[in-house]
């Protein structure tokens, strides 16, 4: 099937006095693998089920393969939906379940076996055909749920939260299979997560929301190295956003710190420092002094909060086994590489 593109024009919606969509403009390219990311009621499911055709018919357009399908019934949309809770029917078997979209489509049964066969071992689940969804373990319902999915060969995927209700450890390994489910059928699939991990890891592009309006639109990378405001800095990783102005070339802090940056000429009030472009010096080197206010030991590194005159900052340091590092209450000093870090006006 053609890879189909989205593109979604001035999209509101409001619930009430609540408004949850304020002016949506965004273009999904042909077979990418699109992430919906933000914080709890930031808009991102009630935009993924506008586009499935669920809820209120917002206003503005929603074009699949350039027809605007805004005005269309869920099933006339060609979209295929995963939901957070799989919602299987319980007593059907994983074959049934599978079948159940097809036949409701009217196929012919001579062609719903073979599709049905297609899709379980797509997922790897073929084995357990016969089996009841009650004995089946979450990422294995999960596989079911993306199978009859699937099976109805959908121009567009969307994915509600599919891997919440996943413990850690497989959530991480579903995610790895749902993108090269993705891969191997290159089908157009927007993803919705609060999880910024579970966006960068599998996301060609995303928009980050917050308030129903999208901060930023861009591939993980470019969004954690150039965020646009505070909100997509904090969001996206950890950060250490310090007040001041530009000076000569350089960023002054509050603090009175004169940190060097490479080709900036606005006027920046903030600039974002990632923990990493943060160490720890030794006096000649350092240029900020501070105090270590709390640490955490995270396995391959230890984070430090450090109490400075520009608030507190928190560095990254690799762990090397059998090295102690500093206890909380030591007085250090910081070195900050702010060659390539950003600044918002
Ligand atoms: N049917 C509804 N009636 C009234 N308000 C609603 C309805 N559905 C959603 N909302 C409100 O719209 C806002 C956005 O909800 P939405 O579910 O899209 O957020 P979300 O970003 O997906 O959050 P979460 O991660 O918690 O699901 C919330 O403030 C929510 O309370």
């Amino acid at each position: 099937m053609k890879k189909a593109g989205i593109r979604i024009e001035d999209l509101h919606l409001s619930f009430g006095d609540t408004t949850v969509l304020a002016g949506i403009d965004m273009e999904i390219y042909p077979g990418e693998f699109f992430a919906f990311l933000g914080p709890s009621g930031s808009g991102k499911s009630t935009l993924l089920r506008a586009i499935a055709g669920f809820g209120p018919r917002p206003k503005g357009r929603i074009l699949i393969d350039g027809k605007d399908i805004a005005d269309l019934p869920p099933w006339k949309r060609n979209v295929g939906m995963v939901f957070q809770s799989y919602a299987l029917w319980p007593h059907m078997t994983v074959r049934q379940n599978v079948a159940f979209g097809l036949e409701e489509r009217r196929m012919p049964r001579a062609q719903i076996g073979p599709k049905v066969e297609a899709a379980l071992d797509l997922v790897g689940l073929l084995h357990l055909a016969e089996r009841m969804p009650s004995q089946l373990s979450g990422g294995q319902q999960q596989r079911v749920a993306l199978a009859r999915t699937v099976a109805i060969e959908p121009q567009v995927l969307l994915l509600d939260e599919p891997l919440s209700n996943l413990d850690a450890a497989l959530r991480v390994q579903m995610r790895r299979e749902l993108l090269s489910l993705q891969r191997k059928l290159g089908l157009t699939t927007i993803f919705v997560t609060h999880d910024q991990e579970e966006a960068n890891t599998t996301s060609d592009r995303m928009a980050v929301l917050d308030g129903g309006v999208i901060q930023q639109i861009g591939t993980p990378q470019e969004l954690y190295d150039t965020p646009v405001n505070g909100f997509v800095a904090g969001f996206l990783g950890t950060a250490n956003i310090l007040a001041g102005h530009m000076n000569e070339g350089c960023f002054v802090t509050k603090g009175g710190n004169r940190l060097a940056v490479d080709n900036y000429r606005g006027t920046a009030s903030r600039i974002v420092l990632r923990p990493q472009s943060v160490s720890l010096a030794d006096e000649e080197r350092g240029s900020i002094a501070g105090k270590v206010t709390h640490r955490e030991f995270l396995g391959s590194q230890i984070r430090y909060l450090v109490g400075t005159e520009d608030g507190e900052i928190i560095v990254d340091t690799l762990h090397h086994a059998g090295q102690s590092g500093h206890a909380v209450g030591a007085d250090v000093m910081l070195m900050i590489d702010s060659r390539s870090a950003s600044l918002l006006d």
